[in-house]
């Protein structure tokens, strides 16, 4: 079994942490947040993920993960995991920021592997290397939030950029992974990267401006979706449409990606418009808001179902949903929100967050569904139909059921579909 040391405790650090320790390794976690490092170390984790918390708890009991401020705690070990943030910086490139704080308050030793998780763009683990004068592995991470642990135990495949020694060794750590693994350089590990979530974007660009050409053509999305999914080339995943594609990652990569591709010299169109037909897709659900208010949003009181970015994680970050809550407040709308998966203290913007269905819907003109929690199946629309002043739902995400709904009193708006 292996020391490991892990730089960063959020999705990617924590998971890898308690995974790795989970197979048997010995794993030190380094954390800048203190309070974090606090909450970790007595077994207490913020992260919805399932089977995370328990994970974590074995591995503390078992003695096999601990959690430090002390990021020279992962020093001398046998691989060193780099999976600190690397967000939006200017221009839109990735800000490498924290990773350069890492490599800095770091002496790593020569016979250390350094494992880089985080995204970041081609060329980083070569310079990296060139500088730091130990192997470095570009291990490009895949897992979705609310997957975390279940996409750490079942990948879809395993890519490892680098040179040969060090990218069998990281293979070897991770035990008997039933996963395609992609062993190749640095710069196609990580490209591949930035290329799936971005195409990931691209597809879902597409399905929402299919969903707006059914809504004016009388064509049903649901419909066109299955014709298309029937297609083994295409496939079933990433069809349905919504308030616009979100999250920490897909539009922050994708933008990178069309920065540093027009800075080779690649102009990137297609990904350009995809982020743009995102934009517009936020306002195009705010027009059906508008139309199921009457023309107006000014002092409209609408109740908001659904924050997080999608359902089955606490992350706001990047939230679609919260990005159409900004321009509906922009439009005059007062709003009021609840979401299963956020608490007090969650940033919620211009909404007023509260605990009880029944306090969304209170006086609301219109409700609207901007993620797809599968609780908002089983809450009872006639009681939120009771309360509410109008009876119009505008359901982006597709979870309700419309001749249910007609029963409740409520008319339900569909993206993608004119009646
Ligand atoms: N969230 C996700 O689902 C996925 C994220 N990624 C990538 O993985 C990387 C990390 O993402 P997340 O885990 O979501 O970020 P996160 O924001 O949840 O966690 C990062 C953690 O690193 C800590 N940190 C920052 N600088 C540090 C430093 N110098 N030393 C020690 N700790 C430090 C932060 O306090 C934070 O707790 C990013 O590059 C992201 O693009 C890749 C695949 C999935
Ligand atoms: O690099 C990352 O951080 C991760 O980004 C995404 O994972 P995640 O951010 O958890 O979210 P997704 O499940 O991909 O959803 C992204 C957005 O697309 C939306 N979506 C997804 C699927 C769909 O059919 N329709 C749709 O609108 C979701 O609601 C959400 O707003 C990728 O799916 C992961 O493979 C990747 O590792």
């Amino acid at each position: 079994m292996a020391a490991v040391g892990v730089v960063g405790a959020g999705y990617v650090g924590l998971t890898t942490a308690a995974c790795l320790a989970g197979l048997g390794h010995d794993v030190v976690c380094a954390e800048v947040d203190e309070s974090k490092v606090e909450q970790l170390s007595r077994g207490a984790v913020a992260l919805g993920e399932p089977d995370l918390a328990p994970l974590v708890r074995e591995g503390l009991d078992a003695g096999r993960l601990r959690f430090t401020t002390d990021v020279s705690a992962v020093e001398g070990r046998e691989f060193v995991f780099a999976c600190v943030p690397t967000p939006t910086g200017r221009d839109g490139t990735a800000d490498l920021g924290a990773v350069e704080a890492m490599l800095s308050a770091l002496s790593l030793e020569p016979h250390t592997v350094l494992v880089v998780k985080s995204t970041v763009p081609v060329g980083t683990c070569a310079r990296i290397a060139s500088v730091a004068g130990v192997s470095v592995v570009s291990n490009p991470e895949f897992l979705r939030e609310g997957h975390a642990v279940e996409d750490f135990r079942h990948p879809g495949r395993v890519v490892l950029g680098g040179e040969t020694p060090a990218v069998e060794r990281v293979a070897a750590l991770y035990g008997d992974l039933d996963a395609p693994v992609v062993r190749t350089d640095h710069a196609s590990a990580e490209l591949g990267k930035y290329a799936s979530n971005a195409f990931l974007a691209l597809k879902l660009s597409y399905v929402n401006l299919l969903a707006r050409l059914c809504e004016r053509t009388g064509a049903d999305i649901g419909a066109v979706t299955r014709t298309m999914s029937l297609d083994e080339r295409i496939g079933p995943h990433f069809l349905r449409p919504g308030p616009g594609w979100g999250g920490s990652c897909l539009p922050k990569d994708t933008r990178a990606l069309e920065v540093s591709a027009s800075a080779a010299g690649v102009d990137f169109t297609v990904l350009r418009a995809a982020i743009e037909a995102n934009d517009r897709q936020h306002d195009h659900v705010v027009a059906r808001v508008r139309d199921a208010a009457g023309g107006s949003l000014d002092g409209v009181r609408v109740g908001l179902f659904g924050l997080t970015f999608k359902a089955g994680t606490h992350d706001l970050r990047d939230s679609p949903a919260l990005a159409v809550a900004g321009r509906l407040a922009a439009a005059g709308a007062v709003l009021t929100g609840y979401d299963p998966g956020t608490g007090d203290g969650d940033p919620a913007g211009p909404v007023q967050r509260v605990d009880d269905p029944v306090l969304a819907a209170k006086g609301a003109r219109v409700l609207v569904v901007l993620t797809e929690w599968p609780e908002f199946t089983r809450l009872d629309w006639g009681q939120l139909a009771a309360v509410a002043e109008g009876e119009v739902v505008v359901d982006t995400r597709d979870v309700l059921d419309p001749v249910a709904l007609r029963g409740s009193g409520l008319r339900c708006v569909r993206l993608g579909h004119s009646r």
